[in-house]
């Protein structure tokens, strides 16, 4: 099977964590020690995201006083891409040796026209009380919403349209090699009147590119790793309840705050409506399970996991 997973940035750093790199890297290695078995049976892409990184590389940048401007969101979403991907290029070779590893610098295009530009709802860098974010907003000019119990900056969040370097992506794998690419989204860009390609400030959603992504390169499966063991009913309420299984129709059905879990639902909805294949939303460190169906929330056509005798 080939299997698209995508590794989320909060899980990655969780909320209230330091973002020292120690602490990253020990979360990524205990991804990479669930993905790892998952990796020997199957082709695997990985994909990753960056909202809490992006966050901090912004707020670096902008207390750089050698800096004329800081530096926008494209570069710091590749700077994200080498960070994180250096972790998990070195966290993959230690769990895998003899395997190819690959870590991307990548593109995704987005449209100038995207309503996002309107309405920032992606969340980037570390958690505030709400005065706190009220004033930090002040006092750098930043738009913060809130986010469950706190509240973060947010930024533009333009659709994916298409990952620049696909056929590059589909070329690694087929030598054998594990790709980790299109994190943080993919770096966003447009095409501007001559066809070529510049940055944009905006930080694309992880989870709708790994969706894109998937799509173009027939994965058979589409894993959303974070940092919640399903998709829960009524989340944060006393009537919650998980999620095991569900047809993208049920799961469309309810209602997911944008930001965090509202763009996963849609990203495997939007999969497995395209493909009729399968994807779930599950615990990072539960990827084997997952797609033994075991665990996570599962989403097929028929709502019902194994099924058309994938495994
Ligand atoms: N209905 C829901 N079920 C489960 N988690 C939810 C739900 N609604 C919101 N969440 C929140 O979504 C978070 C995961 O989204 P996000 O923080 O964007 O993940 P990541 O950065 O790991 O991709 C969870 O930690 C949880 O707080
Ligand atoms: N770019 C992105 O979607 O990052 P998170 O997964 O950290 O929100």
């Amino acid at each position: 099977m080939r299997v698209v997973v995508a590794l989320g940035g909060n899980a990655m750093l969780q909320r209230g964590e330091k973002p020292d790199a120690d602490v990253q890297l020990a979360n990524i290695r205990k991804a990479v020690k669930s993905l790892a078995p998952l990796a020997e049976q199957h082709e695997i892409v990985v994909t990753h995201g960056n909202g809490p990184q992006v966050g901090v590389l912004a707020l670096q940048s902008a207390a750089d006083k050698s800096l004329t401007i800081p530096y926008p969101f494209d570069v710091l979403g590749a700077e994200t891409q080498g960070m994180i991907g250096y972790w998990l290029l070195q966290s993959l070779q230690n769990a895998l040796p003899g395997r190819q590893v690959c870590a991307l610098i990548n593109q995704t295009l987005v449209s100038a026209a995207d309503p996002a530009f309107d309405n920032p709802t992606k969340f980037v860098g570390t958690v505030y009380t709400e005065a706190e974010a009220k004033q930090v907003a002040e006092e750098r000019g930043w738009v913060v919403k809130q986010d469950g119990q706190y509240w973060r900056r947010v930024v533009p969040s333009p659709r994916p349209r298409r990952v620049i370097e696909t056929r590059l992506i589909r070329q690694l794998l087929a030598s054998g090699a594990i790709a980790v690419c299109a994190g943080g989204g993919g770096v966003p860009v447009m095409r501007n009147e001559l066809g070529q390609l510049v940055g944009v400030e905006a930080v694309v959603d992880k989870d709708l590119t790994a969706s894109l992504l998937a799509e173009a390169l027939e994965a058979d499966a589409l894993l959303l790793l974070t940092d919640v063991q399903r998709v829960m009913r009524n989340f944060g309420q006393s009537n919650a309840e998980e999620i095991r299984n569900a047809t993208p129709a049920q799961l469309r059905e309810e209602d997911f705050p944008a930001g965090s879990m509202g763009p996963k639902v849609d990203a495997v909805c939007h999969f497995v409506e395209m493909t009729g294949d399968m994807a779930a939303i599950g615990s990072l460190e539960q990827a084997t399970e997952i797609l033994a169906g075991k665990a996570g929330t599962i989403v097929t056509p028929s709502g019902q996991y194994p099924e058309r005798g994938l495994l």
